[in-house]
């Protein structure tokens, strides 16, 4: 309930008056259908089924002036009132439908950016411990279940509204009957809490499918080259397959649950008003007007019964969905690093070093594995600053506190002496372009992924970038040249044509800091030395920070830190660090072919 509770909040937030509007609207439509039902009683009476004496304060008013009428003029002046109140109630009615549409797309799309928002301001801790897949079925699939069920919960409160005005009318006819249907109503919906209780546990069922199922795609799309290579699409398919029947069962038990509780609310009706006719008839003798009466509330009353189960069972399962899209949200809200977007952040400037002091760093906070320890390092602004050791050493890790992504345990991260904090992480991160080890490229052209860097470069910056990242070549050849498409992740470039494009769109942001992740592994000899010589191009004019996979990349570095499981076991100067006997760093440098698979 808390969870539903949640998001009707939201979307009274997001619509304001106008869901009461629309309330109050569903309620005056629903007054119009009771009040042309009412219309059937005087139309019965000039019929002769009823008589005019049968017992009712308005119907008696009302009957009084048909009676004054001759019966064409009776029987025009009921179907005139009906059809103006079957009119006006299908005009309103219309409005309020689109009204809804227009509300409920509006809320879909609130509640998307508000997610969608809400994760892109949370930190990269919090994208660490999660799969992204998940990520992916909350923005999709548990989206479109909220939204609905929301939406379903205002249909049920309208429904309720739309039931105690039609139990009204129906007290005025015959208060008896009423309150006879009404037990045996609360008396069949209480015992068919049960059918509520099994679409919850259902709707549970249904979020751990979707996420199965996006998570699997996910996976597989993803590795479909590594699939295709091994001959694993049999048993990707054998995965589908399994995952087909349990989808099956579910929508088939889902399914099975309203129908029986359909089944159940409509036997139980059909008993309870044999009950009551057989009552009425043998033990009370009541006149057959009566009897027509006692169908016609029945039969008005009754589905309103039936439809109130059946959204209360729709609601029961999409509950897991908005639990788990509100704890999402308040997940990233507690994870959250950024008021804003960032846009309007100034880069800082830093003038002498960016420094770690005493950081220790362990991802799992259960267990005290430490990725990096006691780690005290000094960036000098300007300069070259190569960081080297083997797989699995801590390089990244320490690139990630470095940059404010992760935040270390002990410890921090200083900018010329000053701590690093929330207030000016971003504008230590606006000053950074960093070159990632997989780098990211969307499907779009090669210009559209230049300009996701800086949306306002011209022409001559862009070729001027991918002259720096020794691309330009290879673009100008393309038949489309910079509009030429390159597929999802870049799969129409070649490894080391992404990296150089990727490595162009880091330098349009024109940085103070430049990291570049192991950026040129996927390089051949010919253009790793043109980059080399861009790098050198930019020495003394801006900070960077080079992981290096090949040790030729990092021969001008000015500052060299090896690090080994965690710790930082050399640093110095280049020829220094190189110069120790027995290190890491020289041990690396002689025997060139550890040094290219493991620095
Ligand atoms: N998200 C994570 N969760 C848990 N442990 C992690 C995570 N990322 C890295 N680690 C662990 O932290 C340690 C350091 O990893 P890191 O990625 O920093 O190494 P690296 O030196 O950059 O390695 P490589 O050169 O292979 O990229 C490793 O033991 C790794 O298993």
């Amino acid at each position: 309930m808390e969870h539903l509770l949640y998001f009707t909040k939201q979307l009274h937030t997001y619509a304001g008056k106008i869901i009461y509007f629309n309330l109050i609207g569903m309620t005056l439509i629903s007054l119009l259908d009771g009040l042309a039902i009412f219309l059937l009683i005087p139309l019965l009476s000039i019929s002769g089924i009823l008589s005019s004496s049968t017992g009712f304060s308005l119907p008696t008013a009302f009957l009084g002036v048909i009676n004054g009428l001759p019966k064409s003029g009776a029987l025009l002046l009921i179907m005139g009132i009906y059809l103006v109140l079957i009119s006006g109630q299908s005009i309103i009615q219309r409005n309020f439908n689109l009204r809804d549409v227009r509300i409920h797309t509006g809320f879909i799309n609130h509640v998307r950016l508000e997610t969608y928002r809400a994760i892109m301001q949370a930190n990269w801790d919090f994208f660490i411990k999660r799969r992204k897949s998940d990520l992916i079925n909350s923005l999709t699939d548990e989206l479109g279940r909220v939204t609905s069920g929301t939406f379903i919960f205002l249909q049920f409160a309208a429904s309720i509204v739309f039931t105690l005005i039609q139990v009204g009318i129906a007290f005025w006819l015959s208060p008896m009957m009423t309150i006879f249907v009404i037990i045996c109503g609360l008396a069949v919906s209480y015992f068919s809490r049960v059918f509520i209780k099994r679409s919850k546990l259902l709707g549970q069922e249904t979020s751990e499918l979707g996420r199965s199922y996006i998570g699997g795609m996910t996976d597989h799309l993803n590795g479909i080259k590594d699939i295709k290579s091994n001959m694993l699409e049999q048993s990707r398919i054998q995965w589908l397959m399994t995952w087909c029947q349990k989808f099956a069962q579910e929508r088939l038990a889902l399914a099975r649950i309203s129908a029986n509780s359909q089944l159940y609310f409509k036997i139980s009706s059909s008993l309870i008003i044999a009950f009551f006719i057989c009552l009425s008839v043998l033990l009370f003798q009541t006149q057959g007007q009566q009897l027509v009466l006692v169908v016609l509330i029945f039969s008005r009353l009754w589905p309103r019964f039936t439809s109130i189960q059946s959204n209360l069972e729709q609601i029961a399962a999409a509950i897991p969905a908005f639990k788990t899209l509100m704890e999402l949200q308040n997940e990233c809200r507690e994870a959250r690093e950024i008021r804003e977007t960032g846009d309007f952040v100034e880069p800082v400037q830093i003038m002498e070093r960016l420094e770690c002091r005493d950081v220790s760093f362990f991802y799992n906070t259960n267990e005290e594995r430490y990725a990096l320890q006691d780690i005290n390092v000094s960036i000098p602004s300007k300069q070259m600053t190569a960081v080297i050791g083997k797989s699995g050493a801590g390089k990244s890790t320490l690139i990630d506190i470095l940059m404010g992504l992760l935040q270390p345990q002990q410890g921090q991260v200083c900018m010329d002496g000053v701590p690093l904090t929330p207030d000016n992480l971003l504008s230590l991160r606006k000053s950074i372009s960093y070159v990632p080890q997989d780098p990211f490229l969307f499907n779009g052209s090669i210009r559209d992924n230049l300009l996701l860097m800086d949306a306002n470069a011209t022409e001559e910056q862009l070729w001027e970038a991918l002259e720096f990242a020794a691309s330009a070549d290879f673009v100008s050849k393309l038949p489309q040249g910079l509009d030429t498409m390159i597929g999802d992740r870049g799969v129409r470039l070649s490894g080391g044509e992404r990296q150089r494009l990727v490595l162009a769109r880091a330098i349009l942001r024109k940085p103070s800091i430049l990291i570049l992740d192991e950026a040129t592994s996927a390089l051949d000899r010919e253009n790793e030395a043109k980059i080399q010589e861009a790098l050198d191009r930019l020495q003394g004019k801006l900070t960077m920070i080079v992981i290096a996979h090949r040790l030729s990349t990092i021969r001008k570095a000015e500052q060299v830190i090896v690090i080994d499981e965690g710790k930082i076991i050399q640093m110095g100067d280049y020829d220094q660090v190189a110069g120790e006997r027995g290190g890491m760093f020289s041990t690396m440098l002689g025997n060139p072919i550890s040094g290219a698979v493991n620095a």
